[in-house]
């Protein structure tokens, strides 16, 4: 007898109810499943029983699924799941995922997943447990129900977290697999915002003025979330938010968030009133994932501080508390260094592997956290586009907490890192917690943020994306730094830059049908061909 035959009838009305509809296909890529929003409720149902199998396999642990296009425009869409320890999907489910999505009919469908089943010995006598949420996007609520069909056709538990941001959904995944104590879904949240607050007060307890700092919520669930981490900050820090428009669902992202203050290079015109020469600003993304800073200089030009810059100074600020701490001598050494892509500005390259360990890894989050958490006791790694966060090794962890200081000077540095830690969301990078820690750092590096932004020059850069007949014609090698295929286009790129004397590089996205191209010169003029 078939393993699903007790599924088989749930099985069945879901996907009567939710079919793939011909010439439909659907890939699981770095960001999950992402498309139109009304395309998506037959990849929802599927990825619910996804998420429950996931569940399952993982010995009845939850797993976190995430409804969100993060920085895409409102009517996109998307899906992700996150694994027990609140990081990205195992790499080895993905192609199943899109196996999943792309099956065109019960019976196919029923065959994958019996195969499937077979294959990775699941047994579905064991729970499954899952918790998920959803951004803001008007699409949202339909492809919740279409992804609740999915874990009841497949038996699984659900806590539905609502409306919140993928790194606190992540978080959650993390606290529910370890906490021993009975927990609703509102304290964990609570208990996250209090983690992350109580730190941030700590650590700028012997600042007498509060700072200020004007937050774009790109219209998004960021909005939200700064809404509420404003009430557990207090007199910390005064939050002037601004983008909050969460109701008018269409205009998330809409000349404004994180996405368009790096690509444009530009303030969002909503802000040209409101942030005054030398004062501190931050954009959130969609889902309050990606960070980017900015500020006007003197003459009122504008001036943007990405993740690259957000990478040096995070990344100084844990070297010199390592170094205080007496964490830097042989015996008890810390090895701190970070991760970059191939996008990560050439001259913060430079200044940052002046002083410390560097490594290039191909884009997207999972590449740069399984890479900071192999090689590093402390991996810092954002992407140029504000995307990142610090992960301590456990034996780093456990070398802040058990060291003994020889020094009230080691002491005090001791007490900061243990508070760092806590300001900082390990599971995945999370804007609001990003935004802490950076201004923790420029307080306790004494930077405004004129002196953070001069630590070095940023090379003039561009980033554009080329529609392509097909963008898996294009293949890539050493870091996606070097084009493989189609067969002589490198050469002609190498070609270009020599001539310019700068960096490019062309890759497939692996969020949207097009090819990215980037180029990077010592003149802007050079890098705008
Ligand atoms: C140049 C760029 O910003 N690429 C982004 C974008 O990936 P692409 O594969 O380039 O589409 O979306 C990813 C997911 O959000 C993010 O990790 C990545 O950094
Ligand atoms: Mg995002």
């Amino acid at each position: 007898m078939s393993a699903l035959s007790g599924f088989e009838n749930e099985l069945r009305k879901g996907l009567e109810e939710y079919p793939v509809k011909p010439g439909e296909k659907f890939s699981y890529g770095t960001a999950g499943f992402r498309t139109l929003g009304d395309k998506l409720e037959s990849v929802l149902f599927k990825v619910g029983i996804l998420a429950a199998l996931r569940s399952r396999s993982c010995g009845g642990k939850t797993i976190g699924v995430m409804i969100t296009a993060s920085h895409n425009s409102a009517e996109d869409n998307g899906v992700k799941l996150v694994d027990p320890r609140g990081e990205m999907l195992d790499t080895s489910w993905e192609s199943h995922a899109t196996d999943f999505a792309n099956a065109p009919s019960l019976d196919a469908f029923i065959a994958i997943l019996e195969n499937f089943i077979r294959s990775k010995q699941i047994s579905l006598g064991t729970p499954a447990n899952v918790v998920y949420a959803r951004d803001t996007r008007a699409s949202g609520p339909k492809l919740v129900t279409a992804l609740r069909k999915g874990f009841a056709a497949m038996g699984a538990a659900a806590t539905d977290a609502e409306v919140t941001t993928t790194p606190i959904l992540h978080y959650l995944v993390d606290i529910i697999n370890t906490t021993t104590q009975e927990w609703n879904v509102n304290n964990l949240i609570e208990g996250y915002y209090l983690k992350l607050s109580n730190a941030f007060k700590r650590l700028l307890a012997d600042r007498g003025t509060s700072a200020h700092l004007l937050i774009d919520c790109a219209n998004g669930v960021g909005a939200l979330a700064a809404k509420k981490l404003d009430d557990f900050l207090g007199e910390s820090l005064t939050l002037k938010l601004k983008n909050t428009s969460v109701e008018s669902t269409e205009k998330l992202n809409k000349d404004c968030g994180a996405d368009y203050v790096k690509v444009g290079q530009k303030l969002p015109p909503s802000l040209t009133s409101e942030l005054r020469p030398g004062e501190r600003g931050c954009s959130l993304d969609g889902d309050a994932d990606r960070l980017i800073y900015y500020y006007l200089d003197d003459s009122g030009k504008f001036r943007m501080l990405d993740g690259d810059k957000i990478t040096t100074l995070v990344a100084s600020f844990i070297m010199r508390l390592v170094k205080d701490a007496g964490l830097d001598d042989a015996q008890e050494k810390i090895k701190v260094g970070v991760v970059q892509t191939a996008y990560a500005n050439g001259s913060s390259t430079r200044y940052l592997s002046e002083r410390l360990p560097v490594t290039c890894v191909p884009t997207g989050v999972k590449h740069l956290h399984h890479a900071a958490a192999e090689r590093y006791d402390i991996g810092v790694y954002f992407e140029a586009n504000g995307h990142g966060t610090v992960l301590f090794s456990s034996s780093a962890q456990h070398k802040v907490t058990s060291h003994k200081p020889s020094t009230a000077a080691q002491a005090t540095a001791l007490g900061r890192l243990k508070d760092v830690i806590d300001v900082i969301n390990q599971t995945v990078g999370d804007a609001l917690s990003d935004m802490l820690l950076v201004e923790v750092a420029l307080y306790h590096m004494a930077y405004s943020v004129e002196t953070w932004d001069k630590l070095y020059s940023d090379l003039p850069n561009r980033l554009v994306k080329v529609k392509v007949g097909d963008r898996n014609a294009f293949v890539t090698e050493d870091a996606e730094r070097r084009l493989v295929r189609p067969p002589g286009l490198q050469a002609k790129i190498d070609e270009l830059v020599q001539r310019t004397g700068g960096r490019s590089f062309v890759r497939p996205s692996g969020t949207e049908d097009v090819v990215r191209v980037y180029a990077e010169a010592k003149e802007t003029d050079a890098a705008y061909w």
